[in-house]
């Protein structure tokens, strides 16, 4: 199938087929390709470790480190920035051990990998946020889903 726009024609003078583009009037002796930089961009994964802090408000505010999470938002916000300046004074191969140990994500036991994904599988903000990280990026932003308060590091 051809891209937007672009019909085949055939040319009696030369007695063959050629492409003719009906938005910008532009004919091509060649088949045009479809831009495909979008889908292949939609059909990339990323591969992410993250640390994630409940709060009370979270969509589940349970984890295998707490039967029922009673922190408030901001106190899982404040919880996380001092684990940001840990990681960050520690450097990022620290990442792994402190998700570990903090992590309210059952990842956390994978020192907060949560494998290849691609687009549409996250919640938007977190897929957002991951996408825009380059490997080995640790996100500076905090990043907050239903599920609680995140910080996330790009791995492949
Ligand atoms: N294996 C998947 N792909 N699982 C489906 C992903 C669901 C997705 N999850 C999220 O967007 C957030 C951001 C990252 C983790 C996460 C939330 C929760 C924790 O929050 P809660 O759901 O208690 O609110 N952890 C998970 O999902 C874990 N299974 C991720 C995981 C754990 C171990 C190995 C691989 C993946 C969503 N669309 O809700």
């Amino acid at each position: 199938d051809l891209p937007p726009g672009w019909v085949k024609r055939h040319s009696k003078s030369k007695n063959r087929s050629y492409y003719f583009n009906t938005e910008n009037n532009t004919s091509s002796w060649d088949r045009p390709r479809k831009d495909t930089s979008g889908e292949e961009k939609k059909s990339e994964q990323v591969k992410a470790s993250h640390i994630l802090i409940k709060h009370r408000e979270s969509r589940r505010p349970s984890s295998w480190k707490e039967e029922n999470i009673t922190r408030t938002s901001e106190e899982a916000l404040e919880k996380l920035k001092v684990i940001q300046r840990q990681i960050e004074e520690e450097g990022i191969e620290s990442f792994d051990k402190i998700a570990q140990e903090e992590s309210d994500c059952s990842s956390a036991k994978r020192g907060g990998d949560l494998g290849y994904f691609g687009r549409g599988k996250m919640q938007k903000p977190f897929e957002d946020a991951a996408f825009a990280l380059t490997v080995n990026e640790m996100s500076k932003e905090i990043v907050s889903t239903e599920s609680g308060h995140h910080i996330i590091l790009r791995t492949a």
